[in-house]
């Protein structure tokens, strides 16, 4: 469906424009959400594909404006290899367009290609350069809070980036609660399933490690369809909950039977993959590793693997990683 996207007002000074949104041909759409519609668009001049998020409702809804104002300072902030990076912001008809760089296909697409998963050689690739992202968004106090396989994008020159930190937010400041956010179930670490106000970046590494494991079988780690299933599947295959949450899900309707009899089911991989797997998905949110410090493992280091593969990214990104 072609879409003339009409003329444009520049968002801020910062941004200054040349020929507004007319530069752009809408080709497909790329993903919807509550807020707002992703939309693969070429630039007329040089051909260039973008990815343009479109803002549904206009800016006069101020809690629209104030969520849209603040996505856009946060991405102003972020930039990395491995972020999907924010190129230009537009406003039209009082309506906020955020334009990004578009890459071929999400992790989603490959797992639903691939039967039994991407095989190991492009899992460990993946999850480092997925881990590369993360750190630099930790690091500067940023939490994705949505990690999941339609969030990672993949060139097709294998470069992964993450994407959609409609949802990140900035940590809170010590004592100060965060808002109640719902992540993707399936990739929802305890604490946020038990509802605990004080999470931090650790969410983030419970979700890639469910997605690690996700790569190297094809299927999702934990596909609970309820909060109470989520939690079952985790205790079932990772054992029992911090005391503190345990105390939480045993006051919870059917939260009794949840306490786990502490054996472990097993998960996927073998040797230092299994390792590194199992110390992201410990139910205890302090006990996870940080992401610089998963970057530092020796699943990534004692092969080899993080230097050979740091100068194979040093050439596909044409800059120093
Ligand atoms: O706050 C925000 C809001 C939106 C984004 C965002 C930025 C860029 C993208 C994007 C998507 C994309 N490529 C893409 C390609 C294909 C698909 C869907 N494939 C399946 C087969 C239908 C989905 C996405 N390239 N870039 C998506 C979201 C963001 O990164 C931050």
């Amino acid at each position: 469906m072609m879409m003339r996207l009409d003329r444009r007002s520049a968002l801020s000074p910062s941004t200054p424009s040349s020929r507004g949104m007319d530069k752009y041909e809408q080709l497909a759409v790329v993903g919807e959400g509550s807020y707002g519609v992703v939309l693969k668009c070429k630039r007329r001049d040089n051909g260039q594909l973008v990815a343009i998020k479109k803002f549904l409702e206009t800016e006069e809804d101020a809690a629209v404006r104030k969520m849209a104002l603040r996505e856009i300072r946060m991405l102003k902030k972020l930039r990395h290899e491995h972020l999907v990076n924010m190129i230009e912001v537009f406003r039209r008809k009082r309506r906020f367009y955020l334009v990004f760089e578009y890459l071929d296909h999400t992790l989603l697409d490959e797992l639903e290609a691939a039967t039994g998963g991407l095989g190991e050689d492009t899992a460990k690739k993946h999850l480092y350069q997925l881990l590369k992202g993360i750190d630099y968004c930790h690091q500067n106090s940023i939490i994705h809070r949505d990690v999941k396989p339609e969030n990672v994008l993949v060139s097709n020159t294998g470069i992964v980036k993450l994407c959609d930190l409609g949802f990140a937010r900035a940590l809170a400041a010590p004592g100060e609660p965060y808002t109640e956010y719902v992540a993707t179930r399936w990739y929802r670490a305890p604490e946020l399933l038990v509802a605990e106000h004080r999470y931090g970046p650790e969410v983030d590494i419970w979700a890639i490690g469910c997605l690690f494991a996700e790569m190297l079988t094809g299927d999702p780690l934990f596909p609970g369809d309820s909060d109470i299933d989520q939690l079952a599947l985790i205790i079932k295959t990772v054992g029992k909950l911090a005391p503190r949450h345990q105390q939480v899900v045993s006051r919870l309707s059917g939260g009794a039977a949840l306490a786990g009899s502490g054996s472990k089911g097993t998960l996927p991989g073998t040797g230092l993959a299994k390792e590194l797997m199992a110390a992201c998905l410990r139910t205890e949110p302090r006990a996870r590793p940080s992401a610089s410090s998963l970057l530092r493992h020796k699943y990534f280091i004692s092969d080899g693997f993080a230097e050979s593969f740091n100068a194979e990214l040093r050439k596909k990104l044409g800059k120093d990683v």
